[in-house]
């Protein structure tokens, strides 16, 4: 089985990567699986600047090709918010829930019309002595007044996909990898590197 390493110490990430990559023969590492990798710090702009950061810095130190994921919901009422700082929206310690709590709170008194969202997904490959690739993925939809749901990780259970009439955490780990920011990003990636993924 060939093997993919992917950049995240996120548990949701790496339990989609797995879904997603395992019937196209990978097995998937993530940092998760290795102990004592220090966070590389997220200091770019944009979420394209960050998975270069995290694919980068993992493959140097692995020698190996690395995927790395930068992702974050994105407010149009707050202007663009949380954004690239969805991860420690609440403080230092990302708790998923104390986030969207944050985010509900911002939110109270705007109505639906208003409370259009997405979630964004950066993938960056980085191989060593190559220039490092990056595609880029979204999904729209409306931010709830409550949460609904089960599945997920993050901010899934406010996210409602207007399309299939639920929320993110009510989707099942298959209808979200159909039609979730990760998943259209890794599908433009199998387009960009068909040697890698194909
Ligand atoms: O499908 C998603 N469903 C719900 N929430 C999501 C999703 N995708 C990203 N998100 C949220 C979670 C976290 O608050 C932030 C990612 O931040 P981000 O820095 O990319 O990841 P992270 O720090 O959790 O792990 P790592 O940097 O090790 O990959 O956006
Ligand atoms: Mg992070």
């Amino acid at each position: 089985m060939k093997e993919v390493v992917i950049a995240t110490k996120n548990s949701g990430k790496a339990k989609e990567f797995e879904r997603m990559l395992r019937p196209r023969g990978f097995e998937v590492k993530t940092l998760l699986d290795f102990d004592d990798i220090e966070d590389v710090e997220e200091t770019g702009k944009t979420f394209e600047e960050n998975a270069i950061l995290k694919a980068e810095a993992i493959s140097k130190l692995f020698g190996k090709i690395v995927i790395a994921d930068d992702s974050g919901l994105v407010v149009d009422a707050l202007d663009g918010r949380p954004g690239i700082y969805s991860a420690r929206y609440a403080g230092e310690a990302k708790n998923d829930e104390a986030n969207i709590d944050k985010v509900l709170e911002e939110l109270v008194g705007v109505n639906e019309e208003a409370r259009t969202a997405r979630f964004c997904c950066a993938l960056a490959v980085a191989v060593p002595s190559h220039e490092t690739k990056t595609v880029f993925g979204t999904c729209e939809g409306v931010i709830l007044q409550e949460r609904r749901g089960q599945y997920g990780f993050g901010y899934d259970p406010i996210f409602y996909v207007t399309e299939k009439r639920k929320t993110m955490a009510e989707l099942t780990p298959e209808e979200k990898n159909q039609i979730s920011h990760r998943s259209l990003a890794l599908r433009k990636l199998e387009e960009v590197l068909p040697d890698l993924l194909g």
